[in-house]
């Protein structure tokens, strides 16, 4: 068994999507699991959606909601060839249900009824590209992962539960294999025990197939990116960057955790666990060499790996009574970060001051310091990027950092972290 992964981006238009069922094709011999994320930049519309309705703009968010069902049906008709199929039913089904939500009075906290709404574009999109697949003679089954991956209500960041999961994996996910070799699902989303629908963070699709190459013993997981492969840098960002063939699991849990954004940092874990390799492949040339992720890479020395961040935030916090700064205070001040679901990239204290670089969330920044201000006072810096550079030569760095103020710089022998003013 293979678990496949594919993105938004290699299901941004009818040709893609073609293409994805061409790659598909040159795997006859193999039993498929795969994952799918929602089309294009589905999930950034229907925050919209979500953000306009808890807003009470319900007249905007409908028409949101409309544009993205305009999309989708245009794409599924422009695949199918008319609007007989069944999938548009099923699809219609989807809408109907989005629009009740539309309909209630906004009770609950936002990021239930985000979720209820984000779920959509993966239940959306892997509709599609099953009825489209079987209509080409590429026979699979379409699974709701919301019927498998059992989570708890943490909405927008929900936790699996691995025991119930692994047990729907065995009893309901396995026996679809004896009549089917493909099964197509969706990344992203699964369910409560009460039937809600979850998110389990953004970008997050790349962890369900991962978690689904663990319950499966998969032989190995394949993302398929817009890119050669898993390179020293993002190449949108930086010119003349590497492909890496082969690399170590270690390797890029700590490029994930440093904000890569090619892979979830999630993903990584389910794998190492169980020894299944990662491939990183590229959809727009599938005989290009890609990546290969695993225990250990038979590589002698990698380039320096480059991660930049942008949109960062320093914080300052000191505490107004001159008291120091340390262990309870710190884990205070971290308990607080932890509510909020608050990140910290990187940090630094001194006697009765913390100072730490943050994702740019204004929201979320306001709370804090209306949670901390009786006790600290509390100043910022804001348009801030954040490099990160594993294995590092001075002369690159003087290059990346090319005359920017250097805010807060971290040093070890193997990764260094600069806070720049942009
Ligand atoms: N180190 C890296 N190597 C390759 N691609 C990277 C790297 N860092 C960031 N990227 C970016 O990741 C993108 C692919 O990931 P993503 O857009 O999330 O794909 P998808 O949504 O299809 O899964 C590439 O287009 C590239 O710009
Ligand atoms: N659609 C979700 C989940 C995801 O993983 O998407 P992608 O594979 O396109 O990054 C998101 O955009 O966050």
């Amino acid at each position: 068994m293979k678990v496949f992964k594919f993105g938004g981006a290699s299901l941004e238009s009818v040709e893609r999507i073609r293409q994805v069922g061409q790659i598909i094709q040159s795997f006859p011999e193999d039993k498929l699991l795969i994952v799918i994320s929602a089309m294009g930049k589905t999930t950034n519309e229907l925050e919209k959606v979500a953000q306009n309705y808890y807003l009470r703009k319900r007249e905007i968010a409908a028409q949101l909601l409309y544009n993205v069902e305009q999309q989708h049906m245009q794409v599924a008709e422009a695949l199918l060839g008319n609007r007989e199929n069944p999938l548009f039913t099923q699809l219609q089904q989807f809408f109907t249900e989005a629009e009740w939500t539309l309909g209630e009075k906004p009770m609950r906290a936002y990021d239930y009824y985000y979720d209820q709404l984000v779920s959509l574009g993966e239940l959306l999109s892997t509709a599609i590209v099953s009825a489209y697949f079987n209509s080409v003679g590429i026979h699979n089954t379409w699974l709701d992962v919301r019927d498998v991956f059992r989570t708890d209500d943490n909405f927008r960041d929900a936790n699996i539960d691995w025991d119930i999961t692994q047990r729907q994996v065995t009893e309901k996910v396995l026996p679809l294999f004896n009549n089917t070799s493909i099964v197509i699902s969706q990344g992203f989303i699964g369910s409560t025990d009460q039937n809600e629908s979850v998110t389990l963070g953004r970008e997050g699709s790349d962890y369900s197939a991962a978690v689904f190459a663990n319950m499966l013993d998969a032989e190995s997981q394949t993302i398929w990116k817009d890119v050669e492969g898993l390179k020293n840098a993002d190449p949108k960002l930086f010119p003349n960057t590497v492909n890496i063939p082969e690399i170590t699991y270690g390797e890029v849990i700590e490029m994930a955790f440093y904000g890569a954004q090619v892979i979830h940092p999630k993903t990584i874990k389910p794998l190492q666990n169980k020894q299944i390799p990662l491939y990183v492949k590229c959809f727009l040339d599938k005989n290009l060499p890609g990546t290969v992720i695993k225990e250990v890479a038979d590589i002698k020395q990698l380039p320096p790996i480059i991660v930049l961040k942008k949109n960062q935030v320093l914080l300052h916090i000191t505490s107004k009574d001159y008291s120091f700064i340390t262990e309870e205070k710190i884990s205070g001040i971290y308990e607080i970060f932890h509510g909020l679901k608050i990140k910290i990239n990187l940090m630094q204290n001194g006697a009765i001051s913390f100072s730490c670089c943050i994702d740019n969330n204004p929201e979320k920044i306001e709370l804090l310091i209306k949670t901390l201000h009786n006790d600290f006072k509390i100043n910022y810096n804001e348009g801030l990027e954040l490099l990160t550079v594993r294995y590092y030569q001075d002369s690159l760095l003087e290059e990346l950092s090319n005359g920017h103020p250097v805010l807060l710089e971290q040093r070890s022998p193997t990764t260094i972290q600069r806070l720049w003013k942009k």
